[in-house]
């Protein structure tokens, strides 16, 4: 994959992009600026995953040698550059959209680069960070379609499920981590606190998400798609209980992460307008 793609992680840009279209699914909005919306997203997330690296090149090193960085396919100058010019684009953007779109977005960048910059060796502080950054995506697309309320909900199952994953990526990287002088939960506290915190986030996201149903959020139709996500993090958080190496930490960070990709299904098979598509085919 061409290097300036790859520093981007689009698959994480697009999975970002997926809780605007989602929250446009539930307005039922088809604006144009849902649209612009999705663009500041990618670009933001992916300036974000730049200036993670650039930051990152020694712990990178260690942990993801093969990262365009490290593997010396971009330059860390180059890197700097380049997320700073998509940090600009994303915050024009965002002010296109209007006052609010554009702080959150100005406010996400800068907290982003504070993050990769400090926060992230922080114990738990910098876990809670990017988890609130990803929970605040779908608030972003709350504000430009309208349904902020709804998409405060989401943002908080986002912010919770991302907290177990930042643990379970933190029991991952310890080695790396260590090197260079991070504090992270697994460093401070051990392998099997971090495995029973990240379970704890995993069991109470996904046990008690159906109440998104109750509160008259999705239709019926979120509930079956829903209890495939339920499953694949429930077998997530068993087999963090059960072992906290780091392959298995490995194996439950992509886990959850297809956890997530199932729960985008169910949220938009509930919204409604997938709702009402497929009921009318009926
Ligand atoms: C049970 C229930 C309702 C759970 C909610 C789960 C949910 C909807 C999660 C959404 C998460 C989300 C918006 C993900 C987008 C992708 C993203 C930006 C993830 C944050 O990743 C940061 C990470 O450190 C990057 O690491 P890696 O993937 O290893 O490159
Ligand atoms: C609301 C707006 C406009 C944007 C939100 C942007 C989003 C979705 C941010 C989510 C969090 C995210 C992907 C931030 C980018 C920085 C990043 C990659 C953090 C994780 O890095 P590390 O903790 O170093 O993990 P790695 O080991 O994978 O590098
Ligand atoms: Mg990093």
């Amino acid at each position: 994959m061409n290097p300036y793609l790859e520093i981007l992680r689009p698959v994480n840009a697009l999975m970002a992009v997926i809780t605007i279209i989602l929250m446009a699914l539930i307005a039922g909005s088809s604006d144009p600026s849902v649209i612009v919306a999705s663009a500041v997203v990618f670009i933001a997330t992916g300036a974000g995953n730049a200036v993670n690296d650039y930051f990152d090149h020694e712990i990178d090193a260690v942990n993801r040698p093969s990262r365009p960085i490290p593997s010396g396919r971009i330059s860390r100058r180059a890197a700097g550059i380049y997320s700073a010019a998509l940090f600009f684009t994303a915050s024009l953007l965002g002010l296109y959209l209007g006052t609010i779109p554009g702080l959150i977005v100005v406010s996400s960048s800068l907290l982003m680069v504070y993050y990769a910059w400090s926060l992230k060796k922080k114990c738990l502080v910098g876990n809670v960070t990017i988890s609130f950054l990803t929970g605040l995506s779908f608030v972003f697309g709350g504000v430009v379609v309208g349904e902020v309320a709804t998409s405060i909900y989401l943002g908080f199952y986002a912010f919770l499920m991302t907290m177990a994953r930042e643990i379970v990526k933190d029991m991952e990287d310890v080695r790396g981590d260590r090197l260079n002088g991070a504090s992270t939960l697994p460093i401070k506290y051990g392998m099997r606190v971090s495995g029973i915190l990240a379970a704890v986030f995993m069991f109470s996201a996904s046990l008690t998400s159906p109440v998104l149903y109750f509160m008259g959020i999705f239709s019926a139709l979120y509930l079956p798609v829903l209890m495939a996500a339920i499953a694949v993090f429930l077998r997530a958080a068993l087999m963090i209980l059960r072992e906290q190496d780091v392959e298995t930490a490995s194996r439950v960070s992509r886990l959850i992460k297809t956890g997530m990709a199932v729960t985008f299904m169910a949220f938009a098979a509930g919204s409604r307008t997938l709702t009402g598509i497929l009921m009318g085919l009926i």
